[in-house]
């Protein structure tokens, strides 16, 4: 490691644990000390047994720690297969270099995320991602949560950042679905799919990783009150976009191209003017193929997120218009005031680019081969030099592609991004470039190199800095552990008010041109002074060196000024802007070139631009709980389970994951003020919390003094079956703050989460009581409305009948006194009528099925004679042969009657054949009798009436037969 590197070693020493404060030990930590006799015997004897050190789960087990002794660990576990290793607070992931089988399947995923403890179990990934998840439903203070991924290139950080996010589209799936450009998908599968998209268009196969991230991304995973995802959002930083014209010697460009070539259908390629067999200058190495080269899968993905077919056609004649352009070359011009020519070969791609571009081939050419110089509010043409006209090309290549990935991400964030309404909490995955240093490392490096001086910063902060400053002013009895500062680094690169950005910032933003060698002479001058700076003062290429906290790297110097000035001639973006491709026309609808010369002093420059994006990236970090993982690349040539020893120690020293052991093994990661704590975990006392009573103290001391007492008291509870040591090696009480493991954080989670659940069951027997009893006096309720009702009902129906009866029988009687009266006085005139040979009024014969009984007729009636039928039914036996005779003669007597012929209910009764009908008689609730005796009975069907005249009716007795 670079002696540059500020070694901070603020009272370096041990402690071995005696500190007691208010009756908890603090956990014994064996930091670095020179190696004497007895480490060294130490180290042996740990050496010796070595068949058990696969077995270290933990490296803050390890004793003596040193880097032989974990280096010596996590080869044991490599070689047994076994990848992930816990550091204290971070997680270290070895790269196998070759899938596992069942190492991230979904049953895995489900183990874990059920474990009650998942500290327990093996280490691995998902604990990381499960802690981070516990911890939002925790709420405990910052909510938010970070998964820091770090590593140098080709370590493992995708494919860790992939695993992150399946496991919390797997666990924290919900039912939310999103809709845009006429699909439907459910929000976890967008999220998982902008991956593939991502990578195609920004990584590319490199010498040390064949899917290297050329960007960085912070994924915001969105979650809702119930944990579940609901959302996604991505910020990208820096994507390297001079890979695009530009790529080294055995590297490639980005895989999209790639996939283009060998994935698309004959008639796509004829689409895009790519036929079988053409080369492309800008696709070195097209016969390598690796497992990203899967064009399929990124259009599905395409599809999945919304993105339409046509939209689709528009993008791959935008890349294939790129990849014609890098075949067009210019020839050299005879003097400077002639525009240059293309090369012979080049004007089928120059027209092919303009085709697919949708832009004039001519104004396209002119573009490249005339430059707009302004002078005031003149502007005069200018012809290009032939490199000129070169580096205007890859301007326009690089600002397309540039902004084409910018408008991807856009369109990803609008489809996976949820309401800002329907999430409040969020985990975030930051997977940036590690560490690059190659043979020739220019301005792209030094931005990749910067960005992880500031995440091993934050790493430094937080962790190792500000935890044990910490310790010390709360009162725990702490010696410092030494570690790595990469302060002074960072100092150099951004720094105020002189540092290498600052310098190169000047040097973009004064209009003159640029000198290599005159730059590193200011350099020198200007930070001479920064240990972290060095020159080789015998090499002929004008370059410097900066100690990194993972190692030196030279950068050269050539190009750099101009590369961070990253210049877009605006008649280029005119020319864009006027295309009719309707992608290009709105990707470049508002943009007006950022770094025309024009500008001066005000340029956005690459370096500051980046500088700013990491300054709110590391705000993030700043308010979130992060959680770091540490990739580790076991071999430089990416083959399958081979362990490199000198690669290895060397990345973990450059991540400091000795010191981060010493002070993971002794401190205590989670610290909760005391306030927060018994706001939290007071309910497991059962009579908690005084400071909750909302009666706060006028003395602050005695206020903290009561809330540290209550705190104990609440922490012995929890740990009442815990041995002493036990309970010092999980907690401790400082002065305003309460320092937690993660083992106890768990525990307390866990009490706490019992005694919620016992409110709740309480809660729920309550309300199902409450219910119940509810219910049941609903029911009473209802049994006496409806009582009462039908009763009302009852009496109301039973008061009509009674009216109605009272009527019926008012009417009947009346009926019936008629019909007697009507009868007697019939009898009475057709007595008088024999006497005096007159014909008597006939009476109407009553059809009643029931008992008739005919009383007294009030009114004489006159009766005229006998209908035919019984006149017929009543003839004398001589007549029979004209007449009806036995059941005929009776149904015959009924139908004159009137009387309906029901079996059973009447009986006709014929006792003087001679004299007619004899009597009716019905049955069995009564009879009607109808005696004849000298004439049958005429008018008999008729109906008594007032009117009625009845004549012909000798003689009629009618008698009640009950
Ligand atoms: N856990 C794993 N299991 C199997 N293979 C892995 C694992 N992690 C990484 N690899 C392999 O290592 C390769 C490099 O990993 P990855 O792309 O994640 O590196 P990186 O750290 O992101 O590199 P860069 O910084 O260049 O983007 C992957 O393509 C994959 O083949």
């Amino acid at each position: 490691m670079s002696s540059a590197t500020d070694q901070r070693n603020v009272g370096v020493g041990l402690n071995h644990g005696g500190a007691t404060v208010k009756g908890f030990v603090q956990k014994a930590c064996s930091p670095d000390r020179p190696l004497n006799d007895s480490l060294e015997g130490e180290l042996q004897a740990f050496l010796t047994n070595e068949d058990q050190l696969h077995t270290y789960d933990d490296l803050t087990k390890v004793n003596p720690v040193t880097p032989t002794t974990v280096l010596k660990c996590l080869q044991a576990r490599y070689s047994v297969k076994v990848f992930y290793t816990n550091a204290g607070c971070t997680l270290v992931a070895l790269n196998p270099f070759q899938p596992i089988p069942d190492l991230y399947s979904l049953d895995v995923m489900k183990e874990y995320h059920c474990a009650p403890q998942p500290q327990e179990s093996k280490p691995h990934i998902f604990i990381v991602a499960e802690e981070a998840y516990r911890n939002v439903q925790g709420q405990v203070e910052p909510v938010n949560q970070s998964l820091v991924v770090s590593g140098e290139s080709g370590a493992g950080k995708t494919w860790t950042s992939r695993c992150l996010m399946k496991y919390y589209a797997t666990v924290a799936a919900s039912s939310s679905v999103v809709k845009s450009q006429g699909t439907v998908e459910r929000i976890e599968k967008r999220v998982l799919d902008s991956n593939p998209i991502m990578e195609a268009f920004g990584n590319a196969c490199t010498l040390r990783n064949n899917n290297s991230s050329r960007f960085g991304k912070y994924i915001q995973l969105q979650l809702d009150r119930c944990q579940m995802l609901v959302g996604a959002s991505v910020q990208t930083y820096l994507l390297e976009k001079t890979r695009v014209a530009c790529q080294l010697a055995n590297e490639r460009n980005f895989h999209i191209f790639y996939q283009m070539m060998k994935g698309a259908t004959e008639e796509q390629k004829k689409e895009w003017m790519m036929p079988q067999g053409q080369h492309f200058a800008w696709l070195p190495n097209v016969e390598k193929t690796i497992e990203e080269d899967c064009f399929q899968e990124t259009v599905e993905a395409m599809v999945h997120l919304g993105i339409d077919t046509e939209r689709q056609r528009q993008i791959f004649r935008i890349l294939a218009g790129i990849l014609q352009l890098g075949n067009v070359n210019f020839c050299s011009s005879a003097d400077e005031s002639h525009l240059c020519n293309l090369e012979e070969q080049s004007k089928e791609s120059m027209q092919r680019a303009a085709e697919l571009l949708l832009v004039p081939a001519v104004e396209l050419q002119s573009c490249l081969t005339v430059r707009m110089l302004k002078a005031g509010k003149q502007s005069v043409l200018k012809p290009c030099s032939q490199a000129e006209c070169s580096v205007r090309r890859d301007c326009l290549a690089k600002t397309i592609y540039a902004q084409l990935f910018e408008w991807l991400v856009t369109f990803i964030n609008n489809s996976i991004c949820a309401d800002q309404s329907t999430w409040c909490n969020f985990i975030g995955v930051l997977d940036v470039y590690g560490f690059e240093c190659f043979q020739i490392n220019n301005l792209e490096q030094l931005c990749i190199n910067y960005a992880n001086e500031k995440l091993q910063q934050h790493f430094v902060a937080h962790y190792l800095r500000a935890q044990q400053e910490e310790y010390v002013s709360e009162g725990l009895e702490w010696s410092f552990v030494k570690y790595q500062d990469n302060q002074r680094c960072l100092d150099l690169l951004e720094g105020s008010p002189i540092s290498v950005f600052s310098l190169l910032n000047e040097e973009s933003r004064l209009n003159r041109a640029s000198d290599a060698q005159t730059f590193r002479i200011r350099l020198e001058k200007e930070l001479c002074d920064n240990a972290n700076i060095s020159w080789d003062k015998f090499s002929k290429e004008p370059h410097f060196t900066v100690a990194h906290y993972a190692g030196k790297v030279n950068y050269q110097i050539q190009g750099m000024v101009e590369k961070n000035k990253d210049p877009v001639p605006p008649e280029l973006i005119g020319l864009l802007q006027k295309a009719d491709n309707p992608l290009l026309q709105q990707i470049f609808a508002d943009k007006e070139s950022d770094n025309s010369p024009t500008k001066g002093l005000s340029k956005v420059t690459v370096v500051s631009k980046f500088k700013n994006s990491l300054e709110s990236l590391m705000k993030i970090l700043h308010n979130t709980t992060p959680h770091y993982t540490r990739c580790i690349k076991p071999n430089p040539d990416c083959k399958p389970l081979t362990f490199k020893k000198e690669e290895v120690i060397m990345q973990l020293e450059a991540c400091g994951i000795v010191e981060t052991i010493h002070i993971s093994a002794a401190g205590f990661p989670i610290r909760i003020p005391f306030k927060s704590f018994i706001q939290r975990y007071g309910l497991i006392r059962p009579k908690y919390s005084k400071l909750n009573s909302g009666t706060p103290s006028v003395d602050a001391e005695a206020d903290s003094v009561d809330a540290s007492q209550e705190v104990e008291e609440l922490l012995r509870m929890v740990l009442q079956y815990q041995t002493f040591e036990k309970q010092s090696s999980l907690v401790h009480c400082g002065r305003t703050k309460v320092f937690l493991t993660q083992l106890m954080l768990d525990l307390l989670e866990g009490q706490r989460g019992k005694i919620l659940s016992q409110c709740a069951f309480s809660i729920q027997c309550c309300w199902l009581r409450f219910q119940r009893r509810r219910r049941h006096v609903r029911q009473q309720s209802a049994t006496l409305i409806q009582a009462a009702v039908r009763s009302w009902l009852v009496r109301k129906q039973v008061k009509r009948w009674n009216r109605a009866a009272s009527v019926i029988q008012s009417t009947w009687r009346k009926w019936t006194a008629a019909l007697k009266s009507l009868a007697e006085a019939e009898l009475d005139d057709a007595k008088d009528m024999v006497e005096e040979e007159e014909i008597p009024p006939l009476n109407p014969v009553i059809r009643e099925r029931g008992s008739v009984q005919l009383s007294s007729i009030p009114e004489p009636v006159t009766v005229r004679g006998w209908p035919m039928g019984l006149a017929l039914a009543s003839a004398p036996s001589i007549t029979v042969s004209l007449t009806a005779t036995g059941f005929q003669k009776m149904m015959s007597v009924m139908a004159s009657l009137n009387l309906p012929s029901r079996k059973g209910e009447y009986k006709v009764e014929t006792n003087q054949y001679t004299q007619g009908v004899a009597s009716i008689r019905a049955q069995p609730k009564g009879s009607v009798k109808l005696h004849c005796q000298r004439s049958p009975l005429l008018y008999a069907d008729r109906k008594p009436g007032k009117k009625t005249e009845v004549t012909g009716f000798n003689e009629i007795l009618l008698e009640k037969t009950l």
